[in-house]
């Protein structure tokens, strides 16, 4: 169980401010969303809590401990990543790159079961001994995504990870990040599917230039009023259940 913190935090890029002073908590058990626009700095904010971006200002927390003080081996065990856009720059099969995810744990004796089990569970048992350099995008997103999984990181963090999915897979993935929250896990996803955030979340961040606008449950944050003015698009929520279809209508 982490509880993961995040107080007054930027993030710089090349000298530009693309996170400023913002603060949050992801919470054990919840499947959190950050959306915004492109380049709001939903990339750069998950950057800073997987470590690849130091923090400019401002610290995160994983439990009661700085993160930064985290040595990094461990860092690695407790958080596991994955980038928006990642070409495998080696031919591996895709059961050695999901293997890659166990690599902070040292030896693992049950390694190529839990490999298999990844595997299985983004539905790509079937491309375990494929090259990766030969899959389609989407099946190489779901090895990448096997890979995410495989260690049973206590923190998640998914960068776009149903970008390339067809809508099967997306929402098979949705339910698994959402069981993976509900065992206990914090996770966190960037997404451009409001209606997918809407469905499987339980807190949506929502960024605009670099500062958090506003953040909530789904119910909370999707308002078209609120979506509207940080998108410029007129939209519409259709509630059923507490769950959200969003309707995107015209470009303001
Ligand atoms: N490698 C980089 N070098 C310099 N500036 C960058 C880099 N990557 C992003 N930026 C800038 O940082 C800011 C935030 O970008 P970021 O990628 O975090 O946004 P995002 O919300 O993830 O966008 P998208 O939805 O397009 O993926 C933007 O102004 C962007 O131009």
């Amino acid at each position: 169980m982490l509880l993961v913190t995040v107080r007054e935090l930027a993030v710089d890029r090349h000298g530009q401010r693309a996170v400023d002073n913002l603060s949050c908590r992801l919470h054990p058990g919840e499947l959190t969303a950050v959306v915004g626009p492109n380049g709001a700095g939903k990339s750069s904010l998950l950057q800073a809590l997987a470590g690849v971006l130091p923090p400019a200002r401002g610290r995160l927390e994983f439990g009661e401990q700085d993160a930064s003080a985290i040595p990094a081996a461990r860092r690695a065990q407790l958080c596991a990543y994955l980038p928006q856009a990642e070409m495998p720059a080696w031919s591996l099969a895709a059961r050695d790159l999901v293997a890659l995810g166990l690599l902070p744990w040292g030896k693992t004796p049950d390694r190529n079961a839990r490999v298999l089990d990844a595997l299985r569970q983004v539905d790509a048992l079937g491309l375990a001994n494929r090259p990766v350099t030969q899959l389609s995008g989407g099946e190489l997103r779901r090895v990448q995504l096997a890979r995410l999984l495989v260690g049973n990181a206590a923190l998640i963090i998914g960068d776009e990870p149903t970008a390339a999915l067809d809508i099967r897979h997306q929402l098979q993935l949705m339910q698994n990040f959402r069981q993976q929250a509900d065992s206990g896990r914090t996770v966190v996803l960037a997404l451009h599917d409001l209606g997918l955030a809407a469905r499987y979340c339980d807190r949506v961040l929502l960024l605009e230039a670099g500062c958090l606008r506003a953040s909530g449950s789904p119910l909370e944050v999707f308002t078209p009023d609120l979506i509207g003015a940080v998108y410029g698009v007129s939209c519409e929520f259709r509630w059923r259940d507490g769950v959200a279809d969003f309707v995107p209508l015209e470009v303001l």
